[in-house]
């Protein structure tokens, strides 16, 4: 008789998105994965070689349609998919035995009316959200290990909230006044179609959006305000790039202590993590060097040593800011390496 594999078998929801194939890259090189369900409604029939040509040689699996019969044989599902989806499908498929890693929004937010405030519908399934943990591994490691469900944080929420993070711990800055400048490349607005995303319309040129607020800022304010133990005012401006992957945000904080040493505070809090890289003073970190890597470089500056703290946090938003980072918490939660599969350097130029 056949061994039954020891493998952990995965299954995608929404795998011909970008943070799905970006999903597929990476669990297809996973040493402990078997990738055993990936599904599309629209492709549903096609072999996702045949559309992603990079997995030719890596890959013979065929889209279907989402089905729970099928994703239910899995031992973790992976929803890579618009809001609500996992909404649906959650509570059905948590019954039939797989953990869910949700890189979708819907189970980020600790309170259901918030949710329904900025995704204007009501939240889907309220009942899940005591067993729903915020996937940032830096903070949540432990519940994470054993949790049932995750809530992988958004690609702005994970470089803002990681480069504010030991400052608000620490108690060292104003936190009424906290800044968040931040720039992302174009994949962040997903595959679909839209105008905003053409080239035409993104190429050569440079612009803020969501300024009278984006959906990303209560789920920051709700991590920084853990972290500060009290509340917390964020002023918030996404941007858009003409560029294809990455984020930078550039934060900025007014110390109220300026009696400590920023860089040894920050290389200290996250020495042993093993995807943030506290860079030396007076570093830039670069979109380019984490572009392909599930690393968070962070440089901490203090201009003319006056009392502001500037923050750069650089990602890349389908790697640490989603599928890369749902791997990392897929690996803490079946007791795996935390870097298993996520070791890949970025190219450069
Ligand atoms: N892009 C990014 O940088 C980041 C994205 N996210 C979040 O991750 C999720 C996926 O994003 P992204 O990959 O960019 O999205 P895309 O728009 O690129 O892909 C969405 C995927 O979901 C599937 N899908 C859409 N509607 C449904 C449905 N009703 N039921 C089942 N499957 C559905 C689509 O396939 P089909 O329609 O054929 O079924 C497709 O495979 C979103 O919630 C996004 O906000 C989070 C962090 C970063
Ligand atoms: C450039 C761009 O359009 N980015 C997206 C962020 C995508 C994302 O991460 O969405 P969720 O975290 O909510 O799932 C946006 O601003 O809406």
């Amino acid at each position: 008789m056949a061994e039954e594999s020891s493998l952990i078998k995965a299954g995608i929801v929404g795998a011909t998105g970008y943070t799905g194939v970006e999903l597929v890259r990476l669990l297809l090189a996973h040493p402990q994965v078997e990738l055993a369900a990936v599904t599309s409604r629209s492709d549903a029939g096609q072999r996702l070689d045949q559309m992603f040509p990079n997995l030719r040689g890596h890959c013979d699996l065929v889209f279907a349609a989402p089905d729970v019969k099928q994703l239910g044989r899995c031992d973790v599902v992976f929803f890579a998919t618009p809001h609500g989806v996992a909404h649906a499908m959650a509570a059905e498929l948590l019954a039939a035995g797989p953990r869910i890693i949700d890189l979708s929004a819907d189970f980020r937010l600790r309170d259901a009316e918030l949710w329904a405030q900025w995704y204007q519908q009501p939240h889907g399934a309220p009942e899940l959200l005591p067993k729903a943990v915020y996937g940032l591994p830096e903070i949540h490691r432990q519940q994470i290990a054993t949790a049932e469900l995750i809530a992988v944080p958004g690609c702005y929420p994970t470089a803002i909230t990681l480069g504010f993070l030991p400052l608000l711990e620490q108690g060292l800055v104003d936190v009424d006044h906290l800044i968040a400048d931040a720039k992302s490349g174009v994949s962040g607005a997903g595959r679909k179609a839209s105008v905003g995303s053409l080239l035409c319309e993104a190429g050569e040129n440079f612009k803020a959006y969501g300024v009278a607020g984006h959906r990303h800022l209560p789920e920051i304010l709700q991590t920084l305000n853990q972290l500060a133990g009290q509340s917390t005012q964020l002023s918030f401006v996404p941007h858009l790039l003409p560029m294809i992957r990455g984020i930078l945000a550039t934060l900025y904080a007014r110390l109220s202590d300026h009696s400590k040493d920023l860089q040894a505070i920050y290389e200290q809090r996250y020495a042993a993590e093993p995807f943030v890289d506290v860079m030396p003073a007076g570093s830039l970190p670069e979109t380019r060097s984490v572009r392909g890597s599930n690393l968070c470089r962070i440089a901490v500056h203090r201009p003319l040593g006056g009392d502001t703290a500037v923050v750069l946090s650089a990602i890349d938003n389908l790697v640490k800011g989603a599928s890369g980072q749902a791997v990392q918490n897929l690996n803490i939660m079946f007791g795996l390496p935390e870097t298993m599969g996520l070791q890949s350097i970025s190219g450069l130029p």
